[in-house]
């Protein structure tokens, strides 16, 4: 019998205080975190930090040894076939039946899903509009390039209309327009109000993608919520970055007049661009204040934002020196 629980949140996965143990190596120490219905959530971590052990857990193929998973409000434990039924899972490694033709490969997956010889044509029609892959039909999977052949793959998730995406590494291996393509695909499959949950070791390659992250590392939460404030600055004074007008590339001028502004601590040109990253104190201004100082001494105001930390910073803050094997 399925026990979904009465959910004390709406998340479509939540995992509570997850260990795992490969003999006496523990793969997940105590691992937390939420994926909120709808969203686009990546999952980054460094080689080993335990990415691949979260999604065969969170996907039924591996059981957890201590803590609690639920996805959709069922425990992974005991309700696997309420949760098979609504999740598609790709494994970062897989092997493709690359004899076959893209859609004799889509139509053995549909027909593994018991869907009728009627229901499969139009289901394959539907997935390979997804990806993208209608003109291609026909073709050998051997012959396809990777980038053709991931998206097969995803097609191949997609079969039983998932709720919910599980893509361990989907774009590794991709050039760069190879990525960029799947990653609007992912984007129409959300807008579709599908979740996605996507894992990399890059975080860079989920930044503009996702809306939240989980950032693990050796088997533990290191940060998870929203992408916007994993990247906002740390420090309790904000720094805003400024962008001057500039005269023949002349960017001089404007750095002493820049400090003796009222709550600005510190001003650091950037190098090379016509950029200044301004610190202010919060308890002596604000950026309304930090406005209307730049437009009182006639700085000529080119573009203006609150800085954000880079993304290769914060991953480095949030994870350990080394490679763990
Ligand atoms: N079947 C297994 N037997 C023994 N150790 C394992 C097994 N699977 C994973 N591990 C170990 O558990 C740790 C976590 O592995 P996991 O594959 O989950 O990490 P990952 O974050 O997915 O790494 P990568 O980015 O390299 O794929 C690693 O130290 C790995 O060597």
């Amino acid at each position: 019998m399925s026990t979904q629980s009465s959910a004390k949140s709406d998340a479509v996965i939540n995992v509570e205080n997850v260990t795992h143990l490969f003999k006496q190596h523990r793969a997940l120490d105590g691992i937390s975190f939420q994926v909120a219905p709808k969203s686009l959530h990546g999952f980054v971590g460094p080689n080993g930090a335990g990415k691949t052990t979260t999604l065969k857990i969170i996907c039924t193929l591996l059981k957890p040894q201590s803590g609690r998973i639920e996805v959709f409000g069922y425990n992974v434990r005991d309700d696997v076939k309420a949760i098979r039924r609504r999740i598609g899972y790709m494994p970062d490694h897989f092997s493709m039946y690359k004899q076959m033709t893209v859609f004799e490969y889509l139509d053995f997956f549909a027909a593994a899903y018991g869907f009728s010889l009627k229901d499969r044509d139009r289901i394959v029609a539907d997935v390979l509009a997804l990806t993208d892959m209608d003109g291609r039909k026909d073709d050998l999977i051997q012959g396809l390039s990777r980038g053709m052949q991931q998206r097969v793959s995803l097609a191949r998730v997609l079969v039983n209309d998932p709720d919910l995406l599980l893509l361990d590494e989907p774009a590794s291996g991709l050039d760069p327009r190879a990525r960029i393509e799947l990653m609007e695909i992912l984007r129409e499959l959300r807008r579709m109000g599908k979740t996605i949950f996507i894992s990399s070791h890059i975080l860079s390659e989920l930044a503009e993608l996702c809306d939240s992250v989980t950032i693990v590392d050796r088997g533990k939460t290191k940060y998870s919520g929203p992408m916007d404030a994993l990247l906002e600055t740390t420090s309790e004074n904000p720094v805003y970055r400024l962008r001057v007008e500039t005269q023949n590339g002349e960017v001089d001028g404007y750095l002493d007049t820049l400090k003796t502004l009222g709550g600005v601590l510190s001003v650091d040109p950037v190098e090379g661009r016509p950029e200044y990253r301004i610190a202010i104190d919060p308890a002596r201004t604000d950026v309304n204040g930090l406005l209307r100082n730049l437009l009182d001494k006639s700085i000529p105001i080119a573009g203006f934002s609150k800085d954000q930390r880079h993304l290769n910073e914060a991953f480095m803050d949030l994870t350990e020196r080394g490679v763990r094997t």
